[in-house]
């Protein structure tokens, strides 16, 4: 079995409004996902999406990014998911992070401090460039997408 990857440190800030909050964290030995809480209490209506505060602010190592994703339980049994899914938190950004929450469920949702919303991935990035040139070699697949090879 290849080894996992040693785990990298990220600085996080806690701001005045995430005093007492538990670190996003992982629930279980292997998860691939921390959990995050919310800083805030909020009803979410139906359709209605809201930036949630996390009390949270991050310094991600140069070269890699975190993205927020939504939790599966609460995706299933509310219809809470993220419009934005998954959210790139950038190596460069110094704000709070937020959930940008949905409710695609027909109840609204209520949402205590402390409660977990959503889980952190953090990822490896790889940066490029671009070449701009005028013919792109031909492949089998050349220009077909979209479903060009049947349902
Ligand atoms: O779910 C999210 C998504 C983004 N952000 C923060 C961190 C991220 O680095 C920054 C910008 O996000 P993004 O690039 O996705 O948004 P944008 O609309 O392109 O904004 P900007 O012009 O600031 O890059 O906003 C969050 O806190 N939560
Ligand atoms: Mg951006």
């Amino acid at each position: 079995m290849p080894s996992p990857l040693s785990p990298i440190d990220i600085q996080i800030k806690r701001l005045p409004h995430g005093e007492g909050l538990p670190l996003p964290a992982y629930a279980t030995a292997h998860a691939a996902g921390m959990d995050v809480v919310s800083a805030e209490e909020l009803v979410l209506e139906p359709r209605a999406r809201h930036a949630v505060a996390t009390g949270f602010a991050l310094a991600i190592p140069e070269g890699y990014e975190v993205q927020v994703r939504p939790r599966s339980g609460l995706a299933l049994k509310h219809g809470i998911s993220l419009p934005n899914t998954p959210g790139t938190i950038d190596a460069d950004y110094r704000g709070e992070l937020k959930i940008i929450l949905i409710n695609l469920g027909d109840q609204p949702f209520a949402i205590a401090r402390g409660d977990r919303v959503a889980q952190l991935v953090v990822a490896p990035v790889q940066l490029a460039s671009f070449t701009e040139v005028d013919s792109l070699d031909d492949t089998a697949r050349g220009t077909g997408g979209f479903g060009s090879t049947g349902v």
